[in-house]
């Protein structure tokens, strides 16, 4: 099936983003998060989405939606058969894929053996589309082949639609199938991967270490092209977290009085 004829799993036409203010209005004068996007996931398309910090890759993930909070005294697996319908052989496999100790108390695990569960409780149902904020970052090396192997399976097997954000690239050269390339909010490049010749050649790395580093050289230039102009920066003082998510978590820290305010 070309990509033309597939309908697509995910699509957004020129969407904005920006985070609200404590009025809940977006701040005058910033610029939104997320500018102009316009996305069409295929069917089966493992996207891998690269950018800079602060480029607005969890914010897209986000906007796109999904966050799974948990907490409280219950074992894993209490946690994991608590969501109904789910068939119980594909659960036993995505357990055993993550390597799931049924026992684990949720309140005292490690931050990997948490993303694993939460991880698992994303995969328990087939889902049409997958949206992956560095979810591998806590993973052992293990875990983390087994679960990009089992998403692949995914992808080909059921079509689901994947976009997995990342800045750890190791042995990720031959799983995708597009790159997404953020920058400032904006999509800059979007590629099927067979066109990335740098994909081929082992070298995702170094691509993109060389598109972050083009991208601070055009950010150095704009920033110097204002001073010259007398444009100062625009000057955001204090700025609430009022809806109390931090980039590149999965649970709220509005109760995390240390995250609540934000000094720009
Ligand atoms: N809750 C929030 N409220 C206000 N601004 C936010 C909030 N979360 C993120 N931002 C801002 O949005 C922009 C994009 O952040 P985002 O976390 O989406 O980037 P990212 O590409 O995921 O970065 P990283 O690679 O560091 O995780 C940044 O300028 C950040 O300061």
């Amino acid at each position: 099936m070309s990509e033309q004829d597939s309908s697509p799993v995910l699509e957004t036409c020129d969407l904005d983003f920006s985070y609200p203010d404590i009025d809940g209005r977006p701040i005058p004068g910033v610029p939104p998060v997320v500018q102009h996007m316009s996305i069409r996931i295929p069917r089966g398309a493992r996207c891998l989405l690269l950018g800079s910090n602060g480029a607005g890759k969890t914010t897209l993930l986000k906007v796109l939606g999904y966050s799974i909070p948990m907490q409280g005294d219950i074992s894993a697996l209490q946690m994991i058969e608590s969501l109904p319908g789910v068939d119980p052989a594909r659960r036993s496999n995505i357990m055993h894929v993550l390597d799931i100790d049924p026992e684990w108390r949720m309140h005292r695990v490690s931050d990997g053996q948490r993303r694993r569960v939460q991880i698992c409780l994303g995969l328990l149902k087939p889902p049409e589309v997958l949206l992956l904020d560095e979810i591998t970052v806590d993973l052992d090396v293990l875990a983390r082949a087994d679960l990009l192997e089992f998403l692949k399976e995914e992808s080909e097997l059921r079509g689901t639609g994947i976009i997995y954000a990342t800045h750890i690239f190791d042995g990720l050269e031959r799983w995708p199938t597009h790159i997404m390339f953020l920058s400032g909010g904006r999509l800059k490049v979007w590629s099927k991967a067979e066109d990335i010749p740098e994909l081929a050649n082992d070298q995702l790395l170094q691509l993109a270490e060389k598109w972050l580093r083009e991208e601070k050289q055009l950010r150095k230039v704009a920033i110097a092209n204002k001073e010259a102009n007398g444009q100062s920066k625009p000057s955001v003082k204090m700025a609430s977290w009022s809806n109390g998510w931090a980039p590149g978590r999965m649970t709220s820290t509005l109760k995390d009085s240390s995250n609540a305010v934000l000094r720009m």
